[in-house]
């Protein structure tokens, strides 16, 4: 068999972890171009990992493509990974699109809801799944073995999703209506997701700021999630929390309760303390989710499918955020506006 030839737009953190995954833990794949306007990064990716011994069938050669769109129609690239910021994806999901290239795009699908549902439409158009969106918790052990715990019934119906998001420290770039875009987008998918509904209503809440942010800066942020199934959810996203990367999630149901992202690894008794390590992101958290996502990914673009987040579900989760982003400017329940995905999708 030979292997998936795979571009990364965009080699910052993400990309560059996906790039290192592409070459060294991935296999029946091979990594052969990236594209970053930081072309020295780029340069010295390409260089480093074109010398690193591969798991796929051929070790990777890797070059480096300044324009992103000219990556994406490259002939000799067979499936793109979008590593690039948010801002960047639309147009980059149009060109694969246009080029038929299967493609694994980072959350968030696009910045609004508006141009998401319209790389749905362009891909119904197409007649063929080509986009999966890098929502990569569903691809992790615990949540996974959680959605299998609801769906077979065992609790009962699930009532509620509490859960918990914090992240070491964020930029002072990182403003208060990204903590909906881009932290609080991950448990709107989970919610979505774990309780197989869309979200009908948000309300989004924020006490009064951590001492650690700039003036203006809304962190943390507490969010309500009102499902159209009757469930309800609740999320604390905390981007400042200074101690390291935590993300736990509860389910409650008829008969029974499941809680998530204990980290309860390998508890250790020293120096009159007892306890384990926390992560420092979401690179090692979920470092084995995204090692199972790309593979699984690979192996999916090779018949031809995808297997996991859907363009849909980009589309969804963006609608719900812009609903968020109004919420948390008014502190009102926001009903989200989501297309008809009848009238969409037939
Ligand atoms: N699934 C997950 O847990 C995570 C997903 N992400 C997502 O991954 C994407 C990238 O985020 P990070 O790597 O954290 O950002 P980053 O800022 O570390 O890297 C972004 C890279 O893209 C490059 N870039 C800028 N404009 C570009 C363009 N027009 N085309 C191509 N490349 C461009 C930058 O030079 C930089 O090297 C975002 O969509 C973000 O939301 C980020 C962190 C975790
Ligand atoms: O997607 C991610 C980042 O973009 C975001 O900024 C973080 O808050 C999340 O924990 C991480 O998973």
């Amino acid at each position: 068999m030979t292997d998936l030839r795979i571009g990364i737009v965009g080699v910052g953190a993400m990309g560059a972890d996906h790039a290192e995954r592409i070459v060294r833990r991935t296999s029946g794949a091979r990594l052969v171009a990236v594209s970053d306007p930081d072309t020295a990064r780029a340069e010295e990716l390409a260089s480093r990992l074109s010398a690193a011994p591969g798991a796929g069938t051929s070790p990777s050669v890797v070059r480096v493509v300044t324009d992103p769109l000219a990556l994406i129609g490259a002939r000799d690239v067979d499936a793109v990974i979008l590593a690039s910021p948010g801002f960047a994806h639309a147009e980059q999901l149009f060109a694969c699109l246009e080029h038929g290239k299967p493609v694994l795009c980072e959350k968030p699908l696009t910045m609004d809801a508006a141009s998401s549902l319209q790389v749905v439409e362009a891909e119904h158009k197409l007649g063929r799944q080509l986009i999966q969106v890098g929502f990569m918790r569903r691809f992790d052990p615990e949540y996974d073995a959680l959605k299998q715990l609801l769906d077979s019934g065992e609790l009962g119906r699930p009532l509620l999703l509490h859960n918990v998001h914090r992240n070491k420290a964020n930029g002072p770039g990182f403003r208060s209506e990204m903590i909906v875009r881009d932290s609080m987008v991950h448990e709107v998918d989970v919610a979505r997701w774990l309780l197989d509904s869309e979200i009908s209503k948000i309300t989004v809440h924020a006490p009064k700021p951590t001492s650690s942010v700039p003036e203006g800066v809304l962190d943390p942020q507490f969010a309500v999630f009102e499902m159209a199934n009757g469930a309800m959810a609740d999320v604390e996203v905390f981007v400042n929390f200074q101690v390291g990367y935590e993300v736990r999630c509860e389910a409650v149901a008829e008969r029974g309760s499941a809680t998530i992202g204990l980290g309860s690894g390998v508890v250790t008794r020293a120096a009159g303390h007892w306890g384990g390590a926390m992560p420092e992101d979401f690179r090692i958290r979920f470092d084995l989710a995204y090692d199972i996502e790309v593979q699984r990914w690979v192996e999916a673009v090779g018949r031809g499918e995808i297997d996991g987040p859907s363009a849909w579900d980009g589309y969804a989760a963006a609608a719900v955020c812009e609903a968020g982003v109004e919420s948390l400017s008014t502190g009102q329940p926001v009903t989200v506006d989501l297309a008809d995905r009848q009238a969409v999708l037939g």
